[in-house]
């Protein structure tokens, strides 16, 4: 498994766990969904693994390795992205512009760099049409799908996307689950909450359901597939 986390318990207020011993594992080349109730605790969860937030007891271990105590500005070294919810993008510079940035890391590989933003390019037809355009005149949709571009041009092996696609239209959300079939094929493993519980099971290889900070529910995503109605109507 790429990562695996165990047992994990965190907090904000002392005395009151917000997870409470929370068990999932996401492998290389799948995605893993991760659906729940509002307040239930998974920005929380994805939080603490990319390091914004410190577990009280548990592990979180990436490639075997214990990551409990990683920094968020260690995710990149470490090949994990991290879409958080909201945005991100800087919107004074123009699409390629932000793409560019995003090469950061390996802008001394010269031709690495440009293959990723010109891939990038191929792979987004929105973002094809809007390479000049100032990103702060993208619409909100439109700047989630470059904020994902930008997330895995330096190839992640694990990508944890938080509501991707919230408040996009429907051609934009299929665009945003067809992306994360492109990042599974190209060998990441994703792990994604998303409000979309239908989207994330058609996605997904496995599927939890957190609630009250608990996984109360898990199998793989085919499993639950003609029972969704059902699992949203009671736990979510
Ligand atoms: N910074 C914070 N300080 C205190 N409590 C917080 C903080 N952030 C979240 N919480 C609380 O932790 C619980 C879990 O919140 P979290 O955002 O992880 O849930 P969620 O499942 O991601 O919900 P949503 O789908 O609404 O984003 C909630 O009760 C929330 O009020």
């Amino acid at each position: 498994m790429l990562l695996k986390v165990r047992e994990l318990k965190v907090g904000y207020a002392s005395g009151a766990d917000v997870l409470r011993g929370v068990d999932l594992s996401v492998g290389a080349s799948s995605v893993t969904g991760l659906i729940g109730a509002n307040g239930a605790g998974k920005s929380t969860l994805l939080k603490t693994i990319c390091g914004f937030l410190r577990r009280r007891s548990g592990a979180i271990a990436f490639d075997a390795a214990d990551i409990g105590k990683l920094q968020p500005s260690q995710l990149a070294t470490h090949g994990i992205a991290y879409l958080m919810e909201g945005h991100s993008v800087f919107p004074g510079l123009t699409v390629e512009e932000n793409l560019v940035l995003g090469t950061w890391a390996f802008r001394k590989e010269r031709a690495r760099a440009k293959q990723a933003v010109e891939r990038a390019f191929e792979l987004s037809s929105v973002l094809r049409a809007k390479r000049k355009v100032k990103a702060g005149l993208l619409s909100g949709g439109q700047q989630r799908i470059l904020e994902m571009e930008r997330l895995t041009l330096n190839d992640p092996r694990l990508v944890i996307l938080d509501e991707p696609s919230l408040g996009l239209s429907p051609k934009l959300v299929h665009e945003v689950f067809d992306r994360i079939a492109q990042m599974k094929a190209d060998g990441a493993g994703v792990l994604v909450v998303d409000q979309s519980a239908r989207h994330v099971c058609a996605a997904s290889d496995h599927l939890y359901v957190l609630r009250l900070g608990e996984i109360c529910i898990e199998g793989p995503a085919a499993s639950f597939s003609d029972r969704i109605d059902e699992l949203v109507r009671n736990f979510i």
